[in-house]
């Protein structure tokens, strides 16, 4: 049947839940002066590593408000945590927008990283819901996973914040428009796949293929070889790409880009609620603007790599048949500061 929309006052927005109408201006300022006119870039990037640093502070046993901004609120605690580093850069960008507009820091961290994600080519458009009140107290220390945790180690603290092995992967389909800055700080800005700007399913391609290179200065905690000059790999998607309770999971994106979009939306949802009770929200996910779809790009093998220099780790389906690029081996550029 049809949802019955409320016209807002802009007179140029209808809604479902009116209280989302207030939600425009902020996007229209998040769009223009925190993603650069629209971008899928740096800032996007470190928006979206945001919702899950502020969100995954949640704990059945130490605690924790998950998805309530105290990253932001209670920031001189949390950015000193060994596993948020180079976070106070995105907080410290964030700050103006909330101070300027009435809006929780909770509600703005998950609302910036569902605009965020939408400027990508191929994303899908993730809900949101709002009305996360204020923080009262930090997250505990030790909540945020580290790339040199160990596989056990990992999916023990997702399944304390209460998601499954399956869900980790789910939610890993963020390192698709990523880059790393201070996994090795001489090469700031190196993405995980080929395509930083892009979401698309390269991520899982190229995590699969056999590690022959340091993007930099070698061997650095939490990073292993990658395939391809200009790409960094973190161990713990090394890992996870090989693990039996993982690999199939993973190996399943390798080329299914509705399949990367529909559970993303799923993952994205879990951990954006993640703290509070959504039926105490309200839904504002129809202000999200909808990502542009990926016309041309495939899956596909980087250019001089083959199905010969895939580590196949799933042991009940084999990986899906890509083309390779034609020509020479080529370097990934880094994601440009911003
Ligand atoms: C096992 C879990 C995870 C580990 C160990 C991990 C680790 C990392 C590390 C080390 C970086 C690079 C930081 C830097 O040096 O600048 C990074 C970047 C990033 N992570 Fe994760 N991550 C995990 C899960 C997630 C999840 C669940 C999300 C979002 C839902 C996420 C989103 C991102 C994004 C978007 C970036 C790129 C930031 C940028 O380009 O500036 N990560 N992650
Ligand atoms: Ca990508
Ligand atoms: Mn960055």
């Amino acid at each position: 049947g049809l949802i019955k929309r409320v016209a807002c006052d802009d007179g140029v927005h209808s809604v479902t839940n009116a209280a989302c109408c207030a939600l425009f201006p902020i996007i229209d300022d998040i769009q223009e002066n925190l993603f650069d006119g629209g971008e899928c870039g740096e800032e996007v990037h470190e928006s979206l590593r945001l919702t899950f640093h502020d969100a995954i502070g949640f704990s059945k046993t130490a605690g924790g408000g998950g998805a309530d901004g105290s990253i932001i609120t209670f920031d001189d605690v949390e950015t000193a945590f060994h596993a948020n580093g180079g976070i106070d850069e995105i907080v410290n960008v964030q700050k103006p927008f909330i101070a300027r507009h009435n809006i929780t820091a909770g509600d703005f961290i998950q609302l910036a990283g569902a605009v965020g994600v939408s400027n990508c080519l191929g994303a899908p458009r993730l809900p949101f819901f709002l009305g996360r009140p204020t923080a009262t107290a930090a997250s505990p220390p030790g909540l945020v996973p580290e790339p040199f945790d160990s596989v056990d180690t990992i999916l023990a603290r997702f399944d304390d914040a209460g998601f499954s092995p399956v869900e980790v992967v789910w939610l890993l389909i963020s390192h698709t428009i990523a880059a790393a800055d201070l996994v090795d700080p001489t090469i700031p800005g190196t993405p995980f796949d080929s395509t930083p700007g892009v979401f698309d399913t390269q991520f899982f391609v190229e995590t699969q293929l056999k590690g022959t290179l340091f993007p930099g200065t070698g061997s650095n905690e939490g990073e292993v070889q990658s395939p391809l000059a200009g790409e960094i790999r973190l161990q713990s998607d090394h890992l996870l790409a090989r693990d039996p309770r993982t690999a199939c999971e993973w190996q399943s994106f390798a080329n299914n880009q509705a399949r990367l979009q529909n559970r993303f939306i799923a993952a994205m949802q879990k951990l954006s609620v993640l703290g509070h009770d959504q039926s105490t929200l309200t839904d504002c996910s129809d202000v999200i603007p909808i990502p542009k779809p990926l016309t041309t790009q495939v899956a596909h093998f980087p250019a001089g790599l083959s199905v010969q220099d895939v580590e196949q780790a799933c042991t009940t389906a084999a990986f899906p048949t890509l083309s390779s690029d034609p020509g020479p081996a080529t370097s990934v550029p880094p994601v440009p500061p911003s």
